[in-house]
């Protein structure tokens, strides 16, 4: 993976205030979020976590206007109910955690959807357009199977295309749905420390939902622990993740210990 710096794939012109107010969500009759309010600041990186089932990736998907829920997101200041399509389309990019890929197109198209909000309707991409993908695609470690169609890349190297596709759209907030689940430790650490370069130098808003608790201690700078439909707790890695903690929302038996970049999760058997 490359580390040149510039066009940078994030360059915004800064990262906007989030805000998420009362949001109750679910399916049918069953509700799975419960009035959650959240904040987070321009530049800031909130790893949502929460056992299986505790509504991370309805929450994710309520914020992007994509799952009907009651209450409001705010997007610095602004109500996203109010904003045109495209406008948020450009302000916020997804990466879900089980995108579909279309059939028989390649890496390097695949990214360029994600300059579809920045082009007039229609229009073919400029160079500018190309140049920003080149640049993603290269960050990502995808330069050199760019031509080829996605089908034939490994789960880890279309996981990188999906984020390559969200970066390629330079938003102001990145949500990412478990952005590292296919991917090995090396590869999961070049695509997050990528993110926290975008968030450090342009100021990006980074909404994440995160199984690892270990990385998600060490690359967030606050931790929203969702159990029962709300927020059970909210702030710096080191205050959300306990032992006590893990133990009452996961049913898990861990020790958590002061690691060099954060707290680590140590997992203790029976
Ligand atoms: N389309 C759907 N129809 C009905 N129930 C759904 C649907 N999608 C999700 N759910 C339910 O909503 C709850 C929250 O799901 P969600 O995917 O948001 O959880 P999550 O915290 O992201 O889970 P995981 O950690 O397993 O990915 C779960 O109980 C799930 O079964």
């Amino acid at each position: 993976m490359s580390r040149r710096s510039a066009p940078r794939p994030g360059g915004t012109g800064g990262g906007a205030r989030v805000e998420v107010l009362g949001l109750t969500a679910g399916y049918g009759r069953t509700q799975v979020l419960d009035a959650v309010r959240l904040t987070v600041e321009p530049g800031g990186w909130l790893a949502v976590i929460g056992p299986n089932g505790s509504g991370k990736s309805t929450l994710l998907r309520s914020v992007l206007g994509f799952h009907p829920h009651e209450g409001q997101v705010r997007l610095d200041g602004v109500p996203t109910t109010g904003m045109h399509r495209r406008d948020r389309a450009r302000a916020m990019a997804y990466a879900p955690q089980t995108p579909v890929l279309p059939e028989g197109v390649t890496a390097r198209d695949y990214v360029t959807l994600g300059r579809t909000p920045h082009r007039p309707l229609l229009a073919a991409p400029r160079e500018a357009d190309r140049r920003v993908v080149a640049d993603v695609l290269d960050r990502l470690g995808l330069g050199s199977m760019a031509g080829r169609p996605l089908s034939t890349l490994s789960g880890g190297e279309q996981q990188r295309a999906v984020l390559a596709r969200a970066l390629a759209q330079q938003p102001r907030v990145l949500l990412l749905d478990e952005p590292t689940a296919a991917l090995d430790l090396g590869h999961a650490q070049q695509v997050l420390d990528l993110v926290d370069v975008l968030r450090r130098q342009d100021g990006l808003t980074v909404i994440s939902t995160l199984h690892d608790l270990t990385l998600a201690g060490q690359y967030a700078d606050r931790l929203a622990l969702l159990s029962g439909g709300r927020v059970a707790a909210e702030g710096p890695p080191a205050e959300v993740l306990t032992a006590e903690a893990l133990s009452r929302h996961y049913g898990a038996r861990a020790e958590v210990v002061a690691g060099p970049s954060g707290p680590a999760v140590l997992p203790v058997r029976d």
